[in-house]
């Protein structure tokens, strides 16, 4: 097991090891190292299916290829669930504008919200999707691989909750029933800047929820993640893996054990756009996190002490974990990084967070 604090490069952990009993624990402690330590990893040899992978990634220029007007009909501004369309420019973090055009699609579900319910049961929902005659194949194409990275994230879960002592059911109370619960997955652009834009894909920031699993859809380096000294540490695509981080409510259940590391996307540089699928993995919209209190080993607890602390760093934070339900963190997260939708669909919520209007910064997640 690597014993060294900081990293300069990204693990990159075997799925299949844990196939075998005689390597099933090495894949264990390098999982705890890269949840202690680095807070991203590489995942190889994994269950979701090469044939799907494909599929999605040579859909991905034909989504984009859309005529502007089948892309503006799916809209985020329909939705109240945030899924849908978003054009170059629209997203801001930390007040400077991401240069990216993205879909927000998500598992299937249909919203459990009726009159009277709080507003934050209405944040999951029907995705929307293109029109099936200019994209044929494409929604079922990229429903099959929602399901499957859905799949790998429970089963993923479940390590982590090993790789930390709690046994391979430490995390479940987490997540409801799998119909009751929505995961969302984006498909982004990035564009090659016009020459003085500045290099902003997506700025620094945290991940919200539990996990994330990040296809590199292209050959294009950018994704960038910050190491303990604050330095920028290049997570290049490697063809066949996922890319995994944790975000800030596995940050916070887990005491700072599971680290939420803060990375950024520099727009390409050459003649083709980066693309890239984050699959977000959800918790259950109603549990309070501060309630949920977890029992760790002394000895792994120490692991996390021996770390040290993580320089400080201005990315995107979300402060709100401390007593709000999980939905509510993730509606007023998702507000402030559209605050149009927001202002549509959550007028009232929208004024608490933006008492004078839109100011300009929102944040991206
Ligand atoms: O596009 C990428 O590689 C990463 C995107 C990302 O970090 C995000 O959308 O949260
Ligand atoms: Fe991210």
């Amino acid at each position: 097991m690597p014993t060294s604090k900081d990293f300069s490069s990204i693990p990159l952990l075997d799925y299949s090891l844990l196939a075998s009993p005689d390597t099933r624990q090495q894949f264990i402690d390098q999982l705890r190292h890269a949840l202690i330590n680095v807070g991203f990893l590489y995942l190889s040899n994994h269950t979701v299916s090469n044939d799907i992978v494909s599929s999605v990634i040579d859909y991905i220029p034909q989504l984009f290829s859309l005529p502007q007007e089948a892309k503006e009909k799916i809209r985020m501004a329909n939705s109240e669930h945030f899924l849908g369309y978003s054009k170059l420019g629209a997203e801001l973090t930390k007040g400077a504008v991401d240069y990216r055009e993205q879909f927000d699609f998500a598992t299937r579900h249909t919203s459990r919200w009726k009159e009277g319910d709080p507003d934050y049961y209405r944040l999951w929902g029907q995705p929307q999707w293109p029109d099936e005659d200019l994209i044929p194949g494409f929604h079922k194409s990229f429903e099959t691989y929602l399901d499957q990275v859905q799949d790998l994230s429970y089963k993923f879960s479940s390590l982590i909750s090993e790789a930390l002592g709690l046994g391979p059911n430490g995390l479940n109370k987490f997540y409801d029933e799998g119909p009751l619960m929505q995961h969302r997955a984006k498909i982004v652009k990035y564009p090659i800047p016009p020459a003085g834009n500045g290099d902003q894909g997506v700025g620094p920031h945290y991940d919200a929820g539990f996990s994330t699993f990040l296809l590199q859809a292209s050959d294009h380096r950018g994704l960038q993640v910050q190491n303990l000294a604050g330095e920028w540490i290049d997570a290049p695509p490697i063809p066949g893996t996922f890319v995994i981080n944790f975000g800030k409510a596995l940050e916070f259940v887990t005491e700072g054990l599971a680290r939420a590391t803060s990375h950024r996307v520099l727009s390409p540089k050459g003649d083709s756009p980066r693309y890239s699928v984050p699959f977000f993995q959800n918790i259950s919209l109603t549990i309070r996190l501060t309630e949920e209190v977890l029992e760790f080993p002394p000895e792994i607890l120490k692991l996390r002490d021996s770390r040290g602390t993580v320089a400080s760093t201005d990315s995107v934070n979300f402060s709100e974990f401390n007593k709000e339900p999980s939905g509510r963190v993730n509606l007023i997260g998702r507000i402030k990084s559209h605050p149009d939708v927001g202002e549509i669909h959550y007028p009232k919520l929208f004024k608490e967070i933006f008492p004078s209007g839109f100011s300009g910064k929102g944040s991206a997640y």
